[in-house]
């Protein structure tokens, strides 16, 4: 399919109002799309389908799925798409809820110093608005942050969220799970390579612990890299990768309660600070820091027995993979409104000013795009 064809077809199930996705995954040339035949809204908490997975922070609301068989789909492969207007590298964060954001960090801190949480994640939003059309958008995202996950999701009974995310949740491809630790934010400089505190490492190597400690009831021989310095739009962060096998009876919904939220998105101990969120951020954070990726697809791999004399010994072998990235450095798009979602991690030592400053480069990720 032509590059003109192919958005001109999404762009016609966006006029007509049914549901699709497209995306493309980090380091990758190819755009896929997934457009839903009618407008059912899907809803999965088994995660036993096969489909498109798009859920929520909180679990108890229902991730949405694009079922497999109800998509039409299509495969775009692409170093660069045509686009007409640039992003704009002037926006400026709005200020208006700084006050605000202050509090709730110092609220994080109180609640970290009297002992009740270790780390929290404190977000907010705010509302820009926008003029161009999401298809646009997504062009955009595409030619600018090529280490990232970007997408455009839409569904009409639920909405628009565009993003270029830096965070994969966890990938299972047949039984080895890929998860990262991601944690640390600084300003990206072309000049400079990034240079990291104590306290960066350190925060960055409890993430690590706590997601080995997680997975380790389901999986065994986790191999755990080396700590690198990754690059994610306008910022830096400290990235290592665990590896490991997980046991045949293990469900896929097992590992995503084991893995959502991580620390990079809640904090810990993650039910305290899940309750500190819900309880203070005085908004509903909806699907930022929630995932979103291929659920269940089948793939065939191709297996060499090394046996000599044996004809065909080459066979396939048929596996099911996921792969979900968490709903970071996103926007919701509600008519010509959009809320861009940001936040950070508070530990003992943050500063509440510092935080908001993160917060603002932050936004940039996003801000860039919608001009
Ligand atoms: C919560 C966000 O970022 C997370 C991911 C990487 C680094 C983070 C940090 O340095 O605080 C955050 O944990 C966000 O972008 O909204």
């Amino acid at each position: 399919m032509s590059e003109s064809a192919f958005f001109e077809r999404l762009e016609q199930q966006y006029d007509a109002q049914l549901p699709f996705v497209v995306y493309s995954r980090p380091i990758n040339s190819i755009i896929k799309c997934w457009l839903q035949k009618d407008d059912a809204l899907n809803k999965t908490n088994t995660f036993e389908e096969s489909g498109f997975v798009f859920s929520p922070f909180d679990l108890n609301n229902p991730a949405i799925v694009l079922p497999q068989n109800e998509c039409e789909h299509h495969v775009l492969e692409i170093e660069n798409l045509q686009l007409e207007t640039v992003k704009n590298e002037d926006f400026e964060s709005n200020t208006s809820g700084k006050q605000t954001h202050i509090e709730l960090v110092e609220k994080g801190l109180t609640a970290i110093k009297s002992g009740q949480l270790d780390k929290v994640v404190l977000s907010r939003c705010e509302e820009r608005l926008v003029s161009e059309h999401p298809i646009t958008l997504f062009k955009r995202l595409f030619n600018t942050y090529k280490n990232a996950m970007v997408y455009c999701w839409y569904h009409p009974k639920v909405g628009l969220w565009l993003g270029a995310t830096p965070e994969l949740l966890f990938k299972v491809e047949g039984q080895q799970l890929t998860t990262i630790s991601l944690a640390g934010t600084q300003p990206y400089n072309a000049d400079e390579t990034a240079s990291w505190t104590e306290k960066e490492l350190k925060e960055q190597q409890i993430v690590t612990d706590y997601l080995a400690e997680q997975i380790a009831p389901y999986t065994d021989n986790t191999n755990i890299s080396e700590v690198e310095t990754i690059r994610a739009g306008n910022l830096w962060h400290l990235k290592t990768r665990l590896i490991s096998r997980i046991s045949t009876e293990t469900k896929l919904k097992s590992i995503i309660q084991a893995l959502h939220p991580t620390p990079a998105v809640c904090g810990f101990p993650k039910k305290k600070a899940m309750q500190f969120i819900l309880d203070n951020e005085n908004y509903n954070r909806e699907f930022y820091t929630g995932f979103l990726g291929e659920l269940n697809l089948q793939f065939s791999k191709t297996r060499n027995t090394n046996r000599r004399n044996v004809e065909n010994n080459a066979y396939s072998v048929v596996k099911k993979q996921s792969n979900f990235y968490v709903n970071l450095r996103c926007v919701q798009i509600i008519g010509d409104k959009a809320k861009i979602y940001v936040g950070g991690g508070i530990t003992k030592g943050s500063d509440a000013n510092n935080e908001w400053k993160e917060t603002q480069n932050k936004a940039k990720t996003m801000g860039y795009i919608l001009t």
